[in-house]
């Protein structure tokens, strides 16, 4: 299944203003996986994320989603690119004066010229694979939680996207929605052979669910660990990577 990048971080410094958050990283991200990024809080998961997708630019370093550089990208070239991500953000960000199918409809309305009734089939094919098939006129504030995450993957993924970036999917969920949602993330990917690359501090789902991972840390501001989560959590030999993927508390590290 991995052979071949899909997206190549090389040498990326990135922060904002005068502030440094991540100096010269590089990590691969491999076609069809599930790709965890994983740190403490404020350590600069969602500054990377957000490079990765151009929303914002690194101080230096390339980005490249196949053969083009995201961060040189401009004009239509970006939205080129775009047009082969989708994305999921924090706060599920479905607007509430649209039906479900409304909002699922935004982004082909957006990038595409389709005629009403395919995108809205298109629409109700997305809804089938996240399991809102009979939702699709419900107002967001009418679904639960989980249920508007579910949505959200499914505007995401509504232009076919082979890179879909999520971050903090499970975030406000309960345990068991969590692991609902960590096994249709891993359906769409087995299944649709997407590539998924996620943010999250929520181990239970990148034990679930992660092909790879790696994990950032803040005060080196770089890549501490990479690899299989398992792996790490048993063979580190790097007590901050154990106490990570063990959650141990800070003082018995060094022991
Ligand atoms: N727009 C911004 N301007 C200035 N500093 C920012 C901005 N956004 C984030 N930061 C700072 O950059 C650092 C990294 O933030 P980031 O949101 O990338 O971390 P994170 O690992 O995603 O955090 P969390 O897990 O809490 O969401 C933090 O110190 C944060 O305060």
């Amino acid at each position: 299944m991995k052979d071949k990048p899909i997206i190549r971080v090389e040498h990326l410094t990135t922060g904002y203003g005068h502030t440094v958050i991540m100096e010269d990283i590089s990590f691969d991200v491999y076609k069809g996986e599930i790709f965890g990024i994983l740190g403490g809080s404020g350590c600069g998961k969602s500054t990377v994320l957000k490079n990765m997708i151009g929303l914002t630019k690194p101080f230096s370093g390339r980005i490249w989603i196949d053969e083009e550089d995201i961060v040189l990208a401009e004009g239509k070239q970006k939205v080129g690119i775009w047009n082969r991500i989708g994305v999921m953000y924090q706060q599920s960000a479905l607007f509430g004066s649209m039906s479900l199918l409304e909002n699922i409809r935004l982004p082909l309305e957006e990038f595409t010229n389709l005629p009403l009734p395919i995108m809205n089939e298109i629409v109700m094919t997305k809804l089938k694979m996240v399991g809102l098939f009979p939702f699709a006129h419900l107002a967001p504030s009418e679904l639960s939680g989980g249920m508007k995450k579910r949505a959200a993957i499914a505007r995401a993924m509504a232009m076919d996207p082979e890179i879909v970036f999520l971050d903090e999917p499970s975030a406000g969920l309960d345990p068991i929605t969590s692991v609902e949602l960590d096994h249709l993330i891993i359906r769409l990917s087995r299944t649709l052979g997407v590539t998924f690359v996620i943010v999250t501090h929520e181990l239970p789902s990148v034990f679930t669910m992660a092909d790879r991972v790696i994990v950032l840390d803040k005060s080196k501001k770089g890549i501490i660990a990479e690899g299989k989560p398992k792996d790490l959590k048993e063979k580190s030999k790097d007590p901050f990577v154990r106490q990570f993927f063990n959650r141990i508390p800070q003082e018995d590290v060094s022991l």
